[in-house]
């Protein structure tokens, strides 16, 4: 049965249909007088009317509710019209298709997780073409807080960031920049609100080489009608005083990342949104901008970043989205990424014969159990399991010279949230009501 978000959508490409029907044919018209009888009269009127109809026709497209991409292409003469319903079509359809809000694997966000949102992206839906969709993706950014964005390549993060910060359209859902005063963020689409609200820096920073690190920021700041000291404030921020003066062309690809980090912080951002914001970054500058982005977060500024270095997203993050084949996995703290995967326990003897044995008994009885690199027998469980695996051993009279419980990272938590999501054909790592993404 179809939805009444499609029949309305339906209804309301009726005169689109007609005119965009009546250009074709007058366009038709022209083309088969010219080449075949070519009658005066046909000539002199059917230029104008295809004129008007091929105006109307861009105009209907402007006014209907379709997507951009399906807007543009009303201009192609003659078929654009027909394109464009082709297009508006298949994108709501994919839109239709993707659940709303309340299905029962959608991310149920709390009040708490509401309340202390920066950001709210509710059941929000992209097309990037015919066979890449993105979402629907639902997750919350906790206000003056670091947010990982982890994810596989291919995952969707970068397209989740740009869908942020309007830079990819959305076709359902909502995506909410400040939601405190929203009351329908699933149909908002606060996305950046003022130039102020938002921070950005996606991919690799674009300034002009032959201009210094101080004149390219002061293009931005004019560009913005912000004061010349807009730019030496976010220069000083990011420790490039010193160097402002120096053309970008002469800067070292850490510099430049700062430099883009100050374009990025220009006009005060309250939520700043990073793109691997590490890459080409060595020890030192990673160490630097940790601390820079945790002096950030201690100032009220919500921080979010894309990465592929979990390590370093365990090290920063208050908050951890993790995204596969372009759905959230989860939406959490790392902590509760981390309780979704048992600790392991790390055991080992002497003698390579005796480890042989030891790991025969655990797996006969039942343990999950195997050898890593190092020759150490790695059981999967939780820490209290230590005192039987070490029971099991010595009555094979087998004494283990190590037994120590080990953390589980996040990279491991991930990997097992990911293998189990897929192997469950897309469920979250443990069901719950509050900050878990289910995912299909
Ligand atoms: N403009 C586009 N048109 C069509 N497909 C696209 C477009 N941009 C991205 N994609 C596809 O969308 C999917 C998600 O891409 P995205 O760049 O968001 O992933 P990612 O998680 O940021 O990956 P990576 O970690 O490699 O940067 C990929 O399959 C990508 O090929």
């Amino acid at each position: 049965m179809k939805s009444s978000n499609s029949r309305d959508r339906v209804a309301a490409m009726t005169p689109m249909r007609v005119v965009s029907s009546l250009e074709l044919f007058s366009l038709l018209t022209i083309v088969v007088n010219r080449v075949t009888v070519h009658y005066p009269a046909i000539t002199a009127t059917g230029g104008p009317i295809h004129g008007l109809l091929y105006v109307a026709t861009i105009v209907l497209a402007l006014l209907l509710p379709f997507p951009r991409s399906a807007k543009w292409l009303a201009v192609i003469p003659g078929v654009g019209g027909i394109l464009a319903l082709w297009r508006a079509r298949y994108i709501g359809a994919v839109a239709d298709a993707q659940p709303t809000a309340g299905h029962a694997f959608d991310v149920e966000l709390t009040e708490g997780d509401r309340s202390t949102a920066a950001v709210v992206v509710d059941c929000a839906t992209a097309t990037l073409s015919n066979a890449t969709k993105i979402g629907p993706l639902t997750f919350s950014v906790p206000r003056g807080r670091i947010t990982g964005l982890i994810g596989p390549n291919g995952a969707g993060k970068t397209t989740a960031l740009r869908m942020l910060c309007g830079l990819v359209e959305s076709d359902a859902g909502g995506i909410c920049v400040e939601p405190s005063d929203c009351n329908d963020t699933a149909h908002c689409a606060h996305t950046g609100g003022s130039p102020a609200d938002l921070g950005v820096l996606i991919e690799s920073p674009g300034f002009l080489p032959g201009l210094t690190a101080r004149q390219n920021l002061r293009v931005l700041t004019r560009l913005a009608g912000w004061a010349d000291e807009v730019a030496d404030t976010a220069l000083e921020r990011v420790g490039l005083t010193e160097s402002a003066d120096r053309r970008v062309s002469t800067y070292s690809l850490g510099m430049k990342q700062r430099l883009g980090l100050a374009a990025a912080l220009l006009g005060h951002p309250s939520t700043i949104i990073l793109d691997e914001p590490t890459n080409g970054l060595d020890p030192h500058g990673i160490v630097e901008l940790r601390t820079f982005l945790r002096s950030l977060a201690t100032d009220g500024v919500t921080v979010i970043i894309a990465s592929h270095a979990l390590d370093e997203i365990e090290e920063l993050c208050d908050h951890v989205v993790a995204m596969n084949h372009g759905r959230v996995m989860f939406n959490g703290s790392p902590n509760r990424l981390l309780e979704s995967r048992s600790g392991t326990i790390r055991c080992r003897t002497d003698d390579p014969a005796a480890t042989r044995a030891v790991l025969e008994i655990f797996t006969g009885q039942g343990h999950s159990a195997q050898l890593d690199h190092d020759g150490a027998i790695v059981v999967m469980g939780e820490p209290h399991i230590a005192a039987t695996l070490n029971d099991s051993a010595f009555a094979a009279g087998v004494v283990l010279t190590e037994i120590s419980p080990v953390r589980p990272t996040l990279t491991d938590a991930f990997l097992a949230a990911m293998s189990s999501a897929d192997a469950e054909g897309f469920r979250p790592p443990t069901p719950s009501t509050s900050t878990l993404a289910a995912v299909r």
